[in-house]
């Protein structure tokens, strides 16, 4: 898999305060990455660093093959931004202002079509203004994509989507990054959501990625224990454990056979989130 993003001793100073502290991260084309942390960890300023908006106190950074403190306007055309908020055009049709953009790109989607994959189309031609907070977030991100980027930075996209949105987003993501092999780097506070769409997610706390890897790897990596649960003499029993393979094969055993309503269940991210937040703070 070819490298889109690659940062070596990511520093970032704010005054005296050091904000960042040695970041690493690689990211391969087509992947869903996300950077998780609390409050002021960090993601925000290691995405604007890699969007081009801040410059860097020290570290090496290579994104699309560019130095983004160097990127050219032909660099700036492969990256697709959603930030946060948006205040802009409040007049202008959704179908307009999306139109409008495309026209800065070489080979823009139809804006019939995005909106249509956003669940938008009802609001085609209503003021952006008017719109509710998750259809213009939807609207966001409809902009962010407008150009085909090859990779695109989402800061916390789904804040405000009602439950219906979310999933369509999160296909929309997934099918955009398998059939056009876009790169995805989101942040996010719903964990649920990384665990759920993320190829691999970071963990920055305090300035410093302090786990990285798949849903699974992040589990393992924080070592919170999994859970065992089986039935006996009419009662749930339940194991806590960091080797539940080994306590279903005791089981096994001792029940000379299949372990009547075994189920192991895995720490889930938001377990394994929580127990490393509370580690490190
Ligand atoms: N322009 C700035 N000048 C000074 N300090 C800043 C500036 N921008 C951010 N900070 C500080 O840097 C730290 C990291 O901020 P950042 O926005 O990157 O965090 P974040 O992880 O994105 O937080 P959140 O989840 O709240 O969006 C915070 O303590 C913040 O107050």
């Amino acid at each position: 898999m070819s490298t889109v993003v690659n940062v070596r001793g990511l520093r970032m100073k704010y005054g005296a305060t050091e904000v960042l502290r040695g970041v690493d991260l690689d990211i391969g084309r087509g992947e869903i990455f996300t950077l998780l942390g609390p409050n002021g960890a960090g993601k925000t300023t290691t995405i604007e660093i890699l969007e081009g908006f801040r410059k860097r106190s020290a570290g090496e950074v290579n994104v699309l093959g560019a130095d983004p403190e160097r990127g050219t306007k032909a660099w700036q055309a492969k990256l697709g931004i959603v930030l946060q908020s948006w205040r802009d055009h409040p007049r202008w049709s959704a179908r307009d202002l999306l139109a409008h953009l495309g026209e800065f790109y070489d080979d823009p989607r139809d804006p019939d079509e995005l909106l249509a994959a956003l669940g938008l189309t009802a609001q085609a031609a209503q003021q952006v203004s008017r719109l509710s907070g998750g259809q213009r977030r939807r609207l966001d991100v409809a902009l962010g994509i407008v150009g085909r980027p090859e990779l695109l930075f989402l800061d916390e996209p789904t804040t405000g989507f009602d439950p219906e949105a979310r999933r369509e987003f999160h296909l929309l993501v997934e099918k955009l990054a398998a059939d056009d092999g876009m790169t995805v780097l989101l942040t996010t506070h719903d964990l649920a959501e990384a665990e759920k769409l993320a190829h691999r997610t970071a963990i920055l706390v305090n300035g410093e990625i302090a786990v990285c890897g798949t849903p699974a790897e992040l589990a393992d990596a924080v070592q919170t224990q999994s859970r065992v649960r089986w039935l006996e003499d009419g009662q749930e029993r339940v194991q806590a454990t960091s080797d539940p393979s080994q306590v279903a094969w005791e089981l096994h055993r001792r029940f000379d056979g299949p372990v009547p309503g075994l189920e192991i269940r895995r720490p889930s991210l938001e377990e394994s989130y929580l127990s490393l937040i509370g580690r490190a703070a």
